[in-house]
């Protein structure tokens, strides 16, 4: 990417989006642009066009997209899928037709089985049944992962696809029901420390309230008080979290060194790096390349490890009739090491970045 390029990053005021976008100005990029949600909503096909059509940007960076935990993709099924197809197909396509010279379509790990051999390996996609809580999400995405290979394929487009495992960090979404395990757990765990701390003026102040006892009913709803901190499910499934700022990093890394050519592997598991009338004549599957540290952690571990950072003195207890899901997905980000990229961000130091964050 040349460093005046017009950059579009989608979705730059999420967590990715927000980390990609400081990390290309961090880099130099001078010309990066964004739109929020208000002024152009990616569900509408003729507002992307006109977008695109005025704009003209000449690389992509798709990070726009419906995002959530566990709760939310299982119960707001149709949203997931429609939101996430909608805005994919809009931002894909009119990338073709305006000649963007690469696209980066951000996936999730959740694309892969149920019950996928570990560490997870580009070649796992589609060779067994998805996970039934988020699996409307992770159609989408494969669709995502296919819908620019195919049109590298017949179009000759630059489009290439990422899978980063769980993200965390500044700009993350702490909404109680609808946000990722680690951001629910900072918050949970914090206003219980408030409330065991009789700072009453700082938890109605967190929480957006009028009231100590409109405070205490909210928390209690998600299983929250002075003495105790509920945490969905067994605790036994295993998570792998990366840091945003170390994902954007790769994510500009990949744009700026990694082209379609060099992505897939032939029906024979070779890397290869063919031209484009060689590719005619192959299957090419695994375009897309893991975006994760390789490390796991229960969600008990996560939770003590938290408790412990924030300084909360009472119980966390399990609540079974909260969903599980994957009960292990490591990636297996070997690819990504032999680009020459690896993670630099470890997650107890994230997590205390993340609670310093928080508490700004
Ligand atoms: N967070 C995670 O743990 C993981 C995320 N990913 C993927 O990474 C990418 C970025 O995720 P993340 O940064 O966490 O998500 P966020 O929810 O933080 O950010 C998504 C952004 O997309 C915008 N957006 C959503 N719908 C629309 C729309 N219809 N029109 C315009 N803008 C829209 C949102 O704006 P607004 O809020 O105003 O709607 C928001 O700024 C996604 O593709 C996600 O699937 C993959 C694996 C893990
Ligand atoms: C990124 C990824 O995110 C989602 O999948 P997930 O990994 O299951 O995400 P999660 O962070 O919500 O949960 C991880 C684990 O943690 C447990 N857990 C405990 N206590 C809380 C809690 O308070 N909140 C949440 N959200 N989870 C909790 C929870 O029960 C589960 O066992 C998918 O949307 C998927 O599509 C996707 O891509």
């Amino acid at each position: 990417m040349e460093k005046n390029a017009k950059i579009y990053v989608a979705g730059h005021r999420g967590l990715v989006g927000s980390a990609i976008v400081n990390n290309l100005k961090a880099k130099g990029y001078t010309n990066i642009i964004g739109k929020t949600h208000k002024e152009l909503d990616l569900l509408d096909q003729k507002a992307v066009k006109t977008f695109f059509e005025t704009e003209k940007p000449e690389y992509v960076f798709l990070a726009a997209a419906k995002v959530g935990g566990i709760v939310a993709n299982n119960t707001y099924r149709a949203d997931f899928i429609y939101e996430n197809l909608q805005i994919q197909n809009n931002i894909i396509h009119q990338s073709y037709k305006h000649n963007v010279k690469k696209l980066m379509f951000l996936g999730s790990t959740c694309i892969y089985p149920k019950n996928c051999p570990q560490p997870m390996k580009e070649e796992y996609l589609l060779t067994s049944e998805l996970e039934y809580t988020n699996e409307p999400y992770a159609i989408a995405k494969i669709a995502g992962i296919k819908m620019c290979e195919s049109y590298n394929l017949q179009y000759g487009t630059n489009f290439i696809s990422v899978m980063p495992t769980n993200l965390y960090g500044p700009n993350d979404n702490f909404d109680l029901e609808k946000s990722h395990v680690l951001p629910a757990l900072i918050r949970k765990i914090h206003c219980a420390k408030l409330l065991n701390e009789k700072k009453y003026d700082e938890v109605i102040q967190d929480l957006g309230v009028n009231t100590l006892i409109e405070a205490k009913a909210y928390l209690a709803n998600f299983g929250v008080d002075e003495n105790r901190v509920e945490i969905w499910g067994s605790g036994k499934p295993r998570r792998e979290f990366l840091w945003s700022e170390d994902m954007a990093d790769a994510c500009v890394f990949l744009m700026e060194n990694r082209d379609f050519k060099d992505t897939y592997t032939t029906q024979e598991g070779s890397n290869t790096t063919c031209s484009s009338n060689e590719v005619k004549n192959k299957e090419i599957r695994n375009t897309h390349i893991n975006i994760g540290t390789g490390v796991d952690i229960s969600i008990k571990e996560l939770a003590e490890t938290i408790k412990e950072i924030i300084g909360f003195q009472g119980d966390l207890y399990f609540n079974t009739d909260k969903p599980d899901g994957t009960m292990k997905k490591l990636t297996d980000p070997s690819k990504l090491h032999s680009l020459g990229w690896k993670h630099k961000v470890e997650l107890r130091k994230g997590i205390e970045k993340m609670y310093e964050w928080y508490q700004q």
